[in-house]
């Protein structure tokens, strides 16, 4: 057996989230000979596999030798996003930052050859498409698709590359619209393909945009997605959504690069892979456009090629002191507005189970959920907070353990909060890692103070009213809550007996850093969970546009 390296050093605290991995007291290196039969140490700071099916993205698409967009860009799209990506490669390109030049199509039977080969060995979730250079391929691939349905379908029609370059043809066009939209759940023409896609409409403006979603709409897919990067004499990048029923612009500031090569094919990627992990496709697509700004932003001064059209970097996360183990997002500290905490207590009496607890908390509106499940046994609960994780990330909406950092570790969850007799907060950080969310109970004025400095993301302050879900609980009132709020450098939720009769109040004292409103019993010890959380979201968004 080969040898295993000595432990690293501890490393202080904040250290890269690579480093964690070999922080965790319970994992020795040494290899003792009982451990020869038991089945390989896991680490226990990460999710294993085996707990985590790996959300599977197959794209079928043409190479870019550059590896700017492409399959090479799909592989790096669905990799930083933390999903599996398979690839059925549909035509060779010689290509670089100048331009294609030149096309070298794969037979479209081998092309059958490889979705064989993929489809009916892997579990795929999720197709995604790129370059598909002729009609044949288009409809080989429809025939796969029949016969090994996947739970979604991702169509970048790529007609045209940002240089300008034809990547499929004119005839392609009639098989894309009649066969291959009409099983899609998204296309994501740009605006150029979506005019061609029109039979050469002019498209200028969002309301142009906005018509063409419309149409191609009428074409069979669930969802239109018209990407305005190309859009000129914009200085936002607007892509607009459209469902059928609504439309959403999605808006984000235009990144001054010329590292643009691959967006398309990234976007499309990262919406397949949210798709794959379970996502909502309206989270999905939002994911997906923050994920190409951001890679955008951090490439922007990248210099590779000498042409017009460079790549920028897919893993710009690596790289970043902020690198977070599998979630992408921020900590959004106005996901405080509307904050459910479960009870197991009020679960039991209303027999309800922590899982239908928390679907019917966000179903009304709640912007995070925390478990706090006191009484639980460990196995029951874990396998509940599993299965709210997934509830959870399917509506972005972030979830969090209350007290216990290994439940929190083991199901993957967004973060976990902690009071003042638990594990501090900075030792909570050790072990999570930049990435995950913590929460600190506070009451007073250092209290607020040292959970700033251990590297807390936000403080829950209470209690504001008497309350009986927290035994031993002193009643801070809104001056205390006043006092925590102004010392603190962090946001704030407010917490304690708070209720739709008394939450406006809250709401109302309009301390800058003071997000919104944590509640147990207001929601959970109610007949329908979902009505009450609806009924408590107007009453704070009308309390907000009051102060
Ligand atoms: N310079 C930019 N800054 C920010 N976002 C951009 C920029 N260019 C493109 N995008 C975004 O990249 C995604 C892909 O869009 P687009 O470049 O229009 O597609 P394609 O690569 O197919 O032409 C869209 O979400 C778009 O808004
Ligand atoms: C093989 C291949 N597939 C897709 C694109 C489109 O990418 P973009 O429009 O961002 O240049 C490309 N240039 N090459
Ligand atoms: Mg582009």
């Amino acid at each position: 057996m080969a040898s295993v390296p000595p432990l690293p050093p501890y490393r202080p605290r904040h250290s890269d989230a690579a480093a964690l991995l070999f922080r965790s007291p319970s994992f020795s290196p040494g290899v003792s000979p009982a451990s020869a039969t038991r089945p390989p140490r896991r680490f226990p700071v990460v999710a294993s596999a085996r707990d985590m099916p790996w959300p599977h993205v197959l794209t079928v698409a043409g190479s870019d030798s550059g590896a700017g967009a492409g399959i090479q860009a799909d592989i790096k799209a669905c990799a930083a996003l933390g999903a599996y990506c398979s690839s059925v490669i549909t035509a060779v390109t010689a290509q670089n930052t100048v331009g294609v030049q030149g096309v070298h199509a794969v037979p479209e039977e081998f092309v059958g050859e490889q979705l064989r080969s993929v489809l009916s060995d892997m579990s795929v979730d999720v197709v995604k498409t790129g370059m598909l250079p002729s009609a044949g391929v288009v409809k080989v691939l429809c025939e796969s698709l029949r016969k090994f349905p996947v739970k979604a379908l991702v169509v970048d029609p790529v007609m045209v590359s940002t240089s300008g370059d034809t990547l499929s043809g004119p005839s392609t066009l009639a098989t894309y619209r009649d066969e291959l939209f009409s099983v899609a759940d998204i296309v994501t023409p740009n605006v150029k393909e979506a005019s061609k896609l029109l039979g050469d409409v002019s498209l200028h403006t969002i309301s142009d945009m906005r018509n063409a979603a419309e149409s191609i709409y009428k074409l069979g897919p669930k969802y239109v997605l018209v990407k305005g990067g190309d859009m000129p004499d914009s200085s936002d990048a607007i892509d607009v959504l459209f469902d059928g029923k609504e439309f959403t612009e999605l808006r984000g500031p235009r990144i001054k690069t010329r590292n643009t090569h691959g967006t398309g094919c990234t976007l499309a990627s990262c919406i397949a892979a949210e798709l794959a992990k379970g996502a909502t496709m309206l989270h999905a697509v939002q994911v997906a456009k923050k994920f190409v700004e951001s890679a955008l932003y951090h490439s922007k001064d990248l210099v590779i090629g000498n042409g017009p059209q460079g790549p920028f970097d897919h893993l710009f996360e690596l790289k970043s002191p902020l690198y977070k183990m599998g979630s992408l997002q921020k900590f959004n500290p106005d996901n405080l507005f509307l904050y459910a905490v479960t009870d197991s207590g009020m679960n039991k009496k209303w027999d309800r189970s922590i899982k239908d607890a928390v679907k019917a908390a966000i179903e009304g509106g709640a912007t995070i959920v925390q478990l706090r499940e006191k009484d639980a046994d460990t196995r029951e609960f874990l396998e509940a907070a599993k299965a709210c994780v997934q509830i959870c990330k399917s509506s972005g909406v972030p979830l969090l353990i209350n007290d216990r950092i290994d439940v929190a570790l083991a199901c993957n969850a967004d973060g976990v909060h902690v009071g003042q007799s638990d594990m501090p907060a900075w030792e909570v950080r050790e072990l999570l890692g930049p990435g995950k969310i913590i929460g600190v109970s506070c009451k007073t004025l250092d209290q607020a103070e040292q959970a700033w400095k251990d590297g807390a993301d936000y403080i829950g302050c209470g209690g504001v009213f008497p309350t009986t879900t927290k035994k031993n609980n002193p009643t801070l009132g809104f001056e205390g809550l006043r006092t925590v709020c102004l010392a603190s450098k962090l946001p704030v939720v407010a917490i304690g007996g708070i209720n739709a009769g008394n939450a406006g109040s809250v709401m109302e004292l309009g301390f800058p850093n003071l997000k919104g409103v944590a509640v147990v019993s207001a929601l959970f010890d109610q007949e329908c969970v979902a009505i009450e959380t609806r009924n408590l979201r107007s009453i704070l968004k009308n309390a907000c546009s009051r102060s």
